[in-house]
């Protein structure tokens, strides 16, 4: 580390004491983006990371609810409404017993970069409740999605700031949530996305982030003269993300072996195919059950504790939570020869495992690069809220294929190193960041 990225983390750290996880992302993005700010006069000296680190607005609220024997409950809501340069704030709300003011800065840090590389106007956010919708009735979802929105509706608009799902929320939460906004604002406005299709949802919204990885992924291994056929792959998670991944990878002739869960992963030895995947589908989104009832039932696989990683496989993709590969499982995997990790999930990977790849020459795909498919769908719904019509799904594939592949081209631009190998860390960084920073450069100190 530089003594420049020294003091600037020293700083950071300072004014945000007992925050490891946005630390951690701030880390990342200041060891590529100061040394390109001191070889860009124009970036220098305006305080652009300085700036860049301090959320525009932070919003914590009491959220009060009844459960279901009639007693009271209380959660802490947070939106982090942090960079409006170059759109409304946009991001996902996490419901999720680990929530914190740290993990939502992180989130909405990388978000404002992410959303800068779809090429959209997106300004960057994130929010949730450290509320745990597991083991909870419809009920008692439902009144606790209505007592967030009864705080949440102030600060959110159509042009303001636009929340989507996360951990913890899919079509139920949103579908409550936009209930409880239409009735407190009497306006049937885009103020979500990720929506149900009968009241202004997108196609493909939801595939969208996991198909968008698989055709990161594509772009990564064309450069490379490779493609996903025949290719194995270590898929972690088994929510939204990982579920389409899966699809999309099945679609293109790789063979999917594994997916997991908080309580373990099953191994797969013949690959998780359509009907397999229809099953995990109907069990996590239907009827919330483990991962450990796959074994159960398919012969063709075993479940186990942990996490996937010492699974052989050619490409990985972390898409359960943060930091869930660490070192030791980046080594066992570049040990069995893995040739592509690219970030489903938000920061999976711990700065060591990353620095494992990396050394190792195995190409990483950056979340803020190859998760940013669900966002760019999520713009596309707004647009299409805005028009007042619906895309075909042929369109709104099409334009996440293109929002994609430039994704990857802006990463090979700003990360191709002199032996050609690309830093895509690097390439993500620089290209999110100057979007924003002139943004900011335009619009003066505000
Ligand atoms: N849904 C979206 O459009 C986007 C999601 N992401 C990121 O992708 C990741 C997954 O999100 P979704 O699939 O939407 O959520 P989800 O709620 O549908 O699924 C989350 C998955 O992670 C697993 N998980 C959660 N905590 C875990 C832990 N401590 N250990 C092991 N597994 C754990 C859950 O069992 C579940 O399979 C998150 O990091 C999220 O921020 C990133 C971009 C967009
Ligand atoms: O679609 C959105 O606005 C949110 C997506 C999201 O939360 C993410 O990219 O991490």
């Amino acid at each position: 580390m530089t003594e420049q990225t020294a003091s600037f983390l020293d700083y950071v750290r300072r004014n945000n004491p007992n925050e490891p996880e946005f630390l951690q992302a701030v880390h990342e993005v200041a060891e590529t983006i100061l040394p390109y700010i001191e070889v860009n006069p124009k970036y220098q000296d305006k305080m652009l990371l300085e700036r860049m680190v301090e959320p525009e607005r932070t919003i914590i609220f009491r959220v009060p609810w009844v459960d279901d024997k009639g007693k009271i409950q209380v959660n802490r809501g947070i939106r982090v409404e942090f960079n409006s340069a170059i759109g409304p704030y946009k991001g996902g709300l996490r419901f999720h017993p680990t929530v914190n003011l740290s993990i939502l800065k992180f989130l909405g840090f990388e978000q404002t970069f992410k959303n800068s590389l779809t090429t959209l106007p997106l300004g960057g956010g994130k929010g949730g409740s450290d509320f745990d919708p597991k083991g909870k009735s419809d009920n008692e979802v439902m009144r606790f999605c209505q007592s967030f929105m009864n705080e949440l509706y102030r600060h959110i608009g159509e042009s303001t700031d636009i929340p989507a799902g996360d951990i913890g929320i899919g079509f139920r939460e949103i579908g409550y949530m936009f209930g409880q906004y239409k009735k407190l604002r009497n306006e049937f406005t885009g103020i979500l996305t990720g929506k149900g299709l009968s009241y202004g949802g997108s196609l493909i919204r939801p595939e969208s982030t996991g198909y968008g990885l698989v055709y990161f992924v594509r772009s990564m291994l064309a450069i490379q003269d490779e493609t996903l056929k025949g290719k194995t792959i270590s898929i972690s998670g088994s929510g939204n993300v990982a579920q389409y991944a899966c699809e999309k990878a099945t679609e293109f002739g790789a063979k999917v072996v594994t997916m997991s869960d908080s309580s373990g992963y099953i191994y797969d030895r013949d690959g998780i195919d359509v009907d397999k995947l229809a099953f995990i589908m109907e069990l996590k989104n239907v009827k919330r059950g483990r991962i450990s009832e796959y074994a159960e039932t398919y012969k063709s696989a075993t479940f186990h504790e942990g996490r996937p990683w010492s699974v052989k496989a050619d490409i990985a993709l972390p898409s359960a939570t943060q930091n869930e590969l660490n070192e030791e499982e980046a080594k066992l995997l570049v040990r069995n020869n893995v040739i592509v990790v690219a970030e489903g999930a938000n920061m999976p990977c711990t700065p060591e495992a990353i620095e494992v790849f990396q050394k190792a020459r195995v190409l990483f795909g950056p979340g803020k690069a190859a998760n940013a498919g669900g966002v760019a769908t999520s713009g596309l719904e707004m647009s299409q809220n805005a028009l007042k019509l619906s895309w075909d799904r042929e369109k709104i594939d099409g334009k996440l294929v293109t929002i994609m592949e430039d994704i990857h081209q802006s990463c090979v631009t700003y990360g191709k190193q002199e032996d050609g190998f690309v830093d895509y860390v690097k390439g993500a960084n620089i290209a999110g960041f100057v979007k924003v920073a002139d943004a900011m450069l335009s619009q003066g100190v505000v």
